[in-house]
């Protein structure tokens, strides 16, 4: 069973990630992690954060030489703004003799941000002070899944060739083209350049000007993202129990990165309007092999992998912390006043991406494993090719 922990503060010393389960033999680098670190961080309108805090990566446990052990992998991302939060976040207590200042990064938070965790987590975790409620649900803690999910990629694509591509459909109801080319791996380094990750560049055009307009007017946006995974072997995930679905569990992976509102499977809620001889994915015979003439299901049947690309979307709501400050209540005295607001990103649609496709490749190597097993790669890689080897050649 392949399992996976985060644990961390936005402010704190560092974040760390643990992943249990993965076979021997995987090939991966501290700076592929660092690689895909760096990719969360683009974007047209991250804020000011992202340019002077670096992620520090160190593979603690799990690897050798380069390669898994098949032992827990645990990842420590220091947060290089540390220094600056070391009393505000100290574990220990305060020696007595030192006050925290109640002005600047020290002060209480009293006034909670609406469209943020602070005013629930400070009821539920009995809390007058938002800072120790925002430290753990802010998407900071995002860097430790996408360190995670470089070490399920490299699996993915050891063991079968599996390969994700993530892209940006829209910011602030700017989408790209309805005639948009589906990126393909070929087209990562493109849309790892791109401001707005997508290969559509008269649509990144339009939503960087929305960014800068929603900027001016202390505004923020969310948007629509999709991730795509390649050569996915048909019977991943299964329809027999609700908790084996494989659309269920890339849904409930996509719903648990922060901010994300709505996931589609393919063509999701389109396919509720179509007529059902326009809505399937008719089975064909081309050059003697049998596929898809269409895959408006995004690879996903009975809850199991058709051999079709899997295609997910997530819509992500605007960011919660605007400029143009959103009303709320003073906490400690009942009072009206306005949400805080010290620095955010006005719009991180993008990194989201990159966030969604690092769960989608958690959740295809947990059912890859569950499916195929073995304990080293080229265990879990015969299986699958004897899997796939047992089909006649037309359903190869
Ligand atoms: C990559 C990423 C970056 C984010 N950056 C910010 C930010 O700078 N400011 C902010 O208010 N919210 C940001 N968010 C969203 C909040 O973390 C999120 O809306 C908040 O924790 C409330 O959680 P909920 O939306 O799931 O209810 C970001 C989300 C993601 C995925
Ligand atoms: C630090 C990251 O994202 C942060 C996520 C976030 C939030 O509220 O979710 C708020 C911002 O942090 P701060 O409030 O300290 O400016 C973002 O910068 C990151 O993605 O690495």
């Amino acid at each position: 069973m392949l399992r996976w922990q985060t644990a961390g503060e936005s402010h704190g010393e560092a974040l760390v990630a643990m992943i249990e389960g993965l076979p021997s033999g995987v090939s991966i680098t501290s700076d592929e992690i660092k690689n895909a670190l760096a990719r969360r961080r683009l974007g047209y309108g991250r804020g000011a954060r992202m340019k002077f805090e670096q992620d520090v990566v160190r593979v603690l446990t799990g690897v050798r030489h380069g390669r898994t052990l098949g032992s827990p992998i645990a990842i420590e991302i220091g947060n290089t703004e540390w220094p600056k939060w070391t009393e505000v976040m100290s574990s220990d207590p305060l020696a007595e003799d030192v006050e925290l200042s109640q002005t600047g990064r020290n002060a209480p938070l009293s006034n909670p941000r609406p469209g943020h965790a602070d005013l629930t987590g400070m009821r539920k975790y009995g809390f007058n002070d938002a800072r120790p409620v925002l430290e753990r649900s802010s998407a900071r803690e995002t860097a430790s899944r996408v360190a995670l999910g470089q070490v399920a990629a490299n699996f993915l694509q050891q063991v079968a060739g599996i390969e994700t591509v993530s892209h940006v459909i829209s910011i602030g109801g700017e989408y790209v083209h309805d005639d948009y080319a589906l990126p393909t791996p070929l087209d990562v380094e493109a849309l790892d350049s791109s401001a707005t990750r997508t290969l559509d560049v008269e649509a990144e055009e339009r939503m960087k000007t929305r960014i800068d307009e929603a900027k001016k007017s202390g505004n923020t946006l969310g948007g629509v993202i999709e991730v795509i995974a390649y050569n996915v072997p048909a019977g991943v995930g299964t329809y027999v129990e609700s908790d084996r679905r494989l659309d269920a569990a890339l849904a409930s992976a996509l719903m648990g990165i922060q901010a994300i509102k709505g996931v589609e499977i393919g063509d999701g809620f389109k396919e509720a309007d179509r007529l059902g001889s326009e809505a399937h994915d008719e089975i064909v015979r081309e050059n003697g092999r049998i596929h898809r003439a269409t895959n408006r299901a995004g690879g996903i049947e009975g809850s199991m992998s058709n051999g079709e690309p899997i295609r997910v979307r997530a819509a992500m709501k605007p960011i919660s912390s605007l400029p143009r400050a959103l009303r709320t209540v003073n906490v400690l005295t009942g009072e009206e006043a306005t949400a805080i607001h010290q620095r955010s990103d006005a719009t991180a649609v993008p990194a989201a991406a990159v966030v969604a496709e690092a769960m989608v490749r958690l959740t295809l190597a947990q059912y890859v494993l569950e499916k195929f097993g073995g304990d080293s790669v080229e265990e879990t890689r015969r299986n699958i090719e004897s899997y796939v080897a047992s089909w006649p050649e037309y359903l190869k």
